[in-house]
């Protein structure tokens, strides 16, 4: 069967549910308790989707202020960009178009994007409306889903709804990969050294 790896990094304020995603994504759990990422965390999960084996390498950059000076080494061997914002909070949905800015750049040309309405399970507390934030990724043509970490709902749908964008021939989302694989569920803050570390700034 083919494999392809896909990578795949996330963007967006702190607190948003970045870490939360992967976390349902890769391991099918929640924690209400989690920490802020330190720096970046590195996942891989491999998924089987129409007869392909397709390998995400995950980072998920931190959204601490202090840290933003890093996402670049993330994005830019990334074939995809997932921007989380939280839908209880307008201001993360202002950063998320500040990254999209950022990623328009100084990022790779071709790179498909998702934005994630995430935390969807708290709409009595919403800030932003779905029809603003869609019409909004239309108009750059992202993807567009909302998302809930702690529910599970389309957080697997976003992951697939991507790897189905990326054109077989992009760096960073290509057929052929290699065979030796480290372990599927790295620890969170598993070293960049893991697999494929980004490029030194
Ligand atoms: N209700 C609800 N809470 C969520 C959801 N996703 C994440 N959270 C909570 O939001 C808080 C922040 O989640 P994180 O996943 O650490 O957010 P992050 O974007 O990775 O934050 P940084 O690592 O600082 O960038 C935690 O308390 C999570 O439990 C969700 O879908 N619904």
């Amino acid at each position: 069967m083919a494999l392809r790896e896909l990578k795949v990094c996330l963007l967006g304020d702190t607190g948003v549910g970045k870490s939360s995603i992967v976390w349902r994504f890769v391991e099918d759990s929640f924690d209400p308790n989690i920490n802020p990422t330190i720096g970046a965390s590195f996942m891989t999960k491999t998924v089987q989707y129409q007869n392909e084996l397709h390998k995400f390498l995950i980072w998920d950059t931190a959204g601490q202020e202090r840290f933003r000076a890093l996402a670049p080494m993330y994005y830019r061997g990334s074939a995809a960009a997932i921007i989380v914002y939280d839908i209880t909070k307008e201001d993360s949905f202002q950063t998320l178009k500040n990254w999209v800015k950022e990623l328009r750049q100084h990022g790779p040309p071709n790179i498909v994007v998702a934005i994630a309405g995430n935390k969807c399970d708290l709409s009595d507390a919403r800030e932003v409306s779905e029809k603003d934030a869609k019409d909004y990724a239309d108009s750059i043509h992202a993807i567009f889903v909302e998302t809930s970490a702690k529910n599970a709902i389309n957080i697997n749908e976003v992951f697939i709804e991507i790897s189905q964008r990326i054109p077989v021939s992009e760096p960073g989302g290509g057929a052929g990969a290699r065979a030796s694989n480290s372990a599927d569920s790295p620890p969170r803050a598993a070293a960049p050294a893991a697999d494929d570390p980004p490029p030194k700034p």
